[in-house]
């Protein structure tokens, strides 16, 4: 059975179907504000035969986002969002659906990248996702030390501001720091300016006990140089005050880091301090000495990466070393990816083009996908997920797609 995915045309049903799927519940007056940085054009759904009247069996939302990719280039992707299957059409192919028409439409209007937060790890792997970006979360005591003696004097010369995310201007002020930053951090990922307003808005259901989330800025010489966002949590233990902060990505380069990592691990009536979005060569956990010395520490995936493209994705990014291998790429979803290509990096730049030649390399497009920002993905030959038809060819294809210093957590969206 083909099933149809077409543009939705009732906002208030393409809510109510999201809000059934994730169990919430809305009110009327955050309708609007819930769809912020979802264009009217950009949410999808189907309605099979004989699926519910009042909703739809599937819906999904694309972001028009920025990403940083690794030389430093922000180009513009397709943040998937709001997948959502009506638990009475689930498992009849209404999701595969959705993702061939996504990757249909995001190709069409010549976007060669699509990324996502998968809410379950076993999902996306299978329409050519791949696990992009490794975050650390990080529990840090009150009064954490962070040792960095070369950046102190630079540190001496930062003053931190708190202020309300909802308060004005804040949200220009942090989209500009991340395009500030983001050639310096590949993977960060941009929001358009709705996106922003979407978060600063928290509705009651989203806070209920909470208080709103607050942005800490890093600021020099009246300029911002640097944010994270956190939000305070009150516990009182055996008459002491021992509330958790919950802390946010943070944005910014290593003095602005340290400067708000020394402010948000001494917070009045805080005794824990929760980083939710450390990137896996943060500096952050250098500066307490190593894993050991954040506590608590766990990982998670964070951003997933799908080339819509390859032909097109491959030359935005730059290489650090070079390669010349020919790929039997293997692509169920988007088939205009499949076959053979000759991807080659060279001095930095690289490019791909079709070939005969033989392959030296076998792979799925999510492969690619995950080593597209710098996440090392040569381990996936040892783990038989690719094969290799020439010896070393895919080290060769490994080394050049890894980068030094590795990707960049983004902010959910
Ligand atoms: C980017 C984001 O928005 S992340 C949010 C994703 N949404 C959610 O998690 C909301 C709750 N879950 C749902 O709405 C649905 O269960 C979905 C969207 C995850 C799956 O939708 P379905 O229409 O049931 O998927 P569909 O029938 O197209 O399945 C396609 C394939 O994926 C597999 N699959 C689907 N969901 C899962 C899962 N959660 N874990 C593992 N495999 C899965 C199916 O088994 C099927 O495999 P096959 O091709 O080997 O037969």
């Amino acid at each position: 059975m083909s099933i149809d995915v077409r543009p939705s045309e009732d906002p208030a049903k393409y809510l109510a179907t999201d809000q059934l799927v994730w169990f919430g519940e809305v009110t009327d007056a955050d309708a609007d504000h819930l769809r912020l940085g979802l264009p009217a054009d950009q949410r999808f759904v189907v309605d099979l035969p004989d699926g519910p009247d009042d909703l739809h069996s599937g819906i999904y939302g694309v972001r028009p986002m920025e990403m940083s990719l690794p030389g430093g280039a922000v180009v513009p992707i397709a943040g998937l969002t709001w997948v959502g299957v009506h638990p009475d059409a689930r498992r009849r192919g209404v999701l595969a659906a959705m993702m061939s028409d996504h990757l249909t439409r995001a190709r069409d209007a010549g976007t060669a990248v699509s990324a996502l937060h998968a809410s379950e790890a076993a999902i996306y792997g299978r329409f050519g996702y791949g696990s992009a970006v490794l975050t650390h979360q990080v529990s840090l005591g009150r009064g954490t030390t962070f040792t960095a003696p070369h950046l102190e004097d630079e540190v001496a010369s930062l003053t931190t501001h708190l202020l309300d995310m909802a308060a004005p201007g804040v949200t220009e002020r942090m989209r500009a720091c991340q395009l500030a930053a983001a050639p310096d951090f590949p993977g960060t990922i941009i929001g358009l300016p709705d996106f922003f307003t979407l978060m600063a808005h928290e509705t009651p259901e989203q806070l209920r006990d909470k208080e709103p989330r607050r942005i800490l800025f890093a600021r020099r010489d009246g300029q911002d140089v640097g944010f994270t966002g956190l939000r305070r949590e009150h516990k009182w233990e055996s008459a002491r005050p021992s509330g958790t902060v919950v802390v946010g990505t943070f944005c910014g380069g290593p003095a602005a880091r340290l400067a708000l990592a020394r402010r948000v691990v001494d917070l009045d009536l805080m005794g824990t301090t929760k980083l939710e979005n450390v990137g896996v060569d943060d500096p952050i956990l250098g500066w307490v000495g190593g894993p050991r010395g954040a506590g608590d520490l766990k990982t998670w995936d964070s951003t997933w990466v799908r080339l819509v493209d390859v032909e097109a994705a491959w030359p935005l990014r730059a290489f650090e070393s070079d390669c010349d291998v020919v790929v039997e790429v293997q692509d169920r979803y988007a088939p205009w990816n499949a076959g053979r290509w000759r991807l080659t990096a060279a001095s930095g730049t690289g490019a791909a083009s079709r070939t005969d030649s033989p392959a030296d390399v076998t792979l799925d497009v999510a492969a690619l996908g995950a080593g597209y920002l710098g996440h090392g993905i040569g381990g996936l030959l040892r783990a038989g997920l690719v094969q290799e038809h020439r010896p070393g060819a895919y080290a060769e294809l490994a080394r050049a797609m890894r980068t030094t210093v590795a990707p960049e957590p983004s902010i959910g969206f």
